[in-house]
């Protein structure tokens, strides 16, 4: 089925843009730029929280955010309520992390994967469905704030 994509990234993740937007294009798959429009140094968490408000506003959407290593995007989309951005270096993490996480924005760091990995990630991330069951009640415990303090964790 198709799915509507939103891409951003900083400075760091620009030159591998084009490449996925092509993937996602490819594979069937709507993807809407959210910037930046050049190489021009930038600072990632503004990418990230424009990518993260777009996703939010548009229910059954994706995210994809490039930085550098990825780590910072990651961390400044997971800042907002909502959002479960997964920061995935291989097949294996981008498949789990839509089954167990139910993630909704794929991280990944320009100059850590190379463009084969990308493709992979990009194709597994948008085929593969919330397995739900065991994973549901945590994935609400995310969006509640739980951390398991103050619960009997045995
Ligand atoms: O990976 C990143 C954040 O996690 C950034 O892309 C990285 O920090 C940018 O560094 P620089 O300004 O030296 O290009």
């Amino acid at each position: 089925m198709s799915k509507k994509f939103y891409i951003a990234t900083d400075h760091a993740g620009y030159a591998v843009k084009a490449y996925v937007k092509e993937i996602v294009t490819d594979l069937g798959h709507e993807i809407i730029d959210l910037g930046p429009d050049s190489a021009d140094r930038v600072d990632y968490p503004d990418y990230a929280h424009k990518c993260a408000h777009a996703v939010l506003a548009d229910p059954g959407s994706f995210g994809i955010l490039i930085c550098g290593t990825g780590i910072g995007i990651s961390i400044s989309a997971n800042k907002i309520q909502g959002i479960r951005a997964a920061l995935c270096h291989d097949h294996y993490t981008a498949k789990l992390t839509r089954q167990h996480n139910d993630a909704n924005i794929l991280c990944f760091g320009e100059r850590v994967v190379g463009k084969g990995v990308i493709e992979d990630m990009i194709e597994v991330f948008a085929n593969t469905e919330f397995e739900g069951g065991r994973h549901a009640g945590r994935v609400a415990k995310i969006e509640e704030g739980m951390c398991g303090l103050g619960a009997d964790l045995g």
